[in-house]
């Protein structure tokens, strides 16, 4: 099966390519990118796709989604999760272990793998835990777990509060080449439903402390110094932590630190809490517009590799409860390339190739994925993009079983038209 994507503006960080040009695809690999014959698109074997006036990039790669299965399949399945990941132009996501039971072992992971390959072919990338059951106590199977496919490994949703497992843990999986993905919170430090400061005492929130995060940000920024791990930083949110992860990058000159950050901490601040809206809460919470723009600068200098979605969906009953007792957590497999496209570079932020390196090609190098790129002899995993009709974001559209975000009526420029996976088409508007 042949495919042809003709005529777009192919944007790949990999090669520093912008032209517009075609791509061929031959049995799910890239085989060119450049003019196509005119005899080969007359054959009616080869499928064209008109991409003319449309972006043309590498599929988007996820590196931070919580799919819910097993156990919380009322809120999200394997199945749903990859629907809503490919209208989102994901082609490769990472999914979190705080599932029930806990990705801690090769049967879960195998278990993925299994839903993952019975969905639409969107590529699902279990990531084990660091403990046993998230418990913070001994070391899950990781060397199994790795031969069964996961990515990384992380705590998401906790934090291992003792450093010597942490340590333990990222000794462990620096043989096996594995990234551990850090969610950074110390657990002494938060407990609150919103960001501490004056928003919060203004709306009468309790708060949860920059703090929480930023020491566990700084000791694990230490930890991967000392072990030479490869730690990649969730969520990150505060101002203190890009000034901290811009100190172990440049003061002690890691090549094993990446850092990544979500459409959500670069777009809005906690003054918006003021309607007590349990959808616009999740953890790390929104911080202060000193951060967001902080967060903005950190994109375009680098200290940020990575744009993530921390795709947190809750059903609506269990959201629509006062927001000290509400879930943390939002969507945004389907409205993280809109977003972003709008606030970073159409706001003049970013390059398009910047962008496309931080949701595309550093996230496929932190996990050793050969996708992330558009090079002859890659897997043609591919996302067509119109950047010029604007539309407003209506969560009731959403695939995804869970609605809870912030962003409803929003208007955003960055539909994605077309997902392809390894040649095959997987989302076409
Ligand atoms: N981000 C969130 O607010 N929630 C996540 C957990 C997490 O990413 O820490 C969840 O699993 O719901
Ligand atoms: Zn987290
Ligand atoms: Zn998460």
């Amino acid at each position: 099966m042949k495919l042809v994507i003709k005529g777009g503006l192919v944007v790949n960080p990999s090669t520093k390519l912008e032209e517009v040009t075609d791509i061929l695809v031959e049995d799910g690999v890239i085989v060119s990118i450049g003019e196509t014959p005119s005899d080969l698109l007359e054959n009616a074997d080869v499928k064209v796709i008109e991409a003319e006036g449309k972006l043309v990039v590498p599929g988007l790669i996820d590196l931070h989604v919580h799919l819910r299965e097993p156990g919380f399949e009322h809120k999200e399945t394997i199945e749903t999760g990859c629907l809503a990941a490919a209208r989102g132009g994901v082609t490769t996501m990472c999914c979190m272990p705080n599932t029930n039971p806990v990705i801690d072992n090769e049967c879960v992971v195998e278990y993925i793998n299994t839903m993952a390959r019975r969905a639409n072919g969107v590529k699902v990338l279990p990531v084990g835990a660091i403990t046993k059951g998230l418990e913070g106590e001994t070391l899950a199977n990781i060397g199994k777990m790795k031969e069964h496919g996961i990515c990384a490994i992380s705590e998401d949703g906790k934090t291992v509060a003792d450093a010597g497992l942490m340590k333990k843990g990222m000794s462990y999986a620096k043989p096996f080449n594995l990234p551990i993905f850090s969610h950074t919170e110390d657990r002494a430090l938060s407990g609150g439903a919103m960001n501490a400061g004056v928003n919060a005492q203004l709306f009468g929130i309790k708060g949860i402390g920059r703090d929480a995060e930023e020491v566990i940000v700084a000791r694990d920024i230490i930890l991967a110094r000392t072990t030479g791990a490869q730690l990649h930083l969730s969520h990150m949110s505060t101002k203190g932590s890009l000034d901290l992860i811009e100190m172990g990058k440049k003061v002690w000159g890691m090549t094993n630190l990446t850092a990544e950050t979500a459409p959500h901490y670069f777009i809005l601040d906690d003054s918006i809490l003021g309607d007590y809206d349990s959808n616009k809460k999740m953890s790390p919470p929104l911080r202060t517009s000193e951060d967001v723009a902080a967060m903005k600068q950190a994109l375009k200098s680098g200290i940020i590799d990575v744009i993530a979605t921390d795709h947190a969906p809750h059903h609506y009953d269990e959201k629509n409860v006062e927001i000290e007792k509400a879930p943390f957590g939002i969507v945004g497999l389907e409205t993280s390339f809109a977003l972003s496209y709008t606030h970073l570079v159409k706001a003049g932020i970013l390059t398009i190739s910047e962008l496309i390196e931080k949701m595309s090609y550093n996230p496929a190098r932190i996990i050793n994925s050969p996708s992330g790129r558009l090079e002859v002899g890659a897997p043609a995993d591919i996302t067509v993009i119109d950047l010029e009709t604007p539309y407003i974001i209506d969560s009731n559209n959403f695939l995804s079983k869970g609605k809870n975000t912030p962003f409803n009526g929003m208007e955003v420029y960055g539909d994605v038209e077309v997902t392809i996976v390894d040649g095959r088409i997987v989302y076409e508007k």
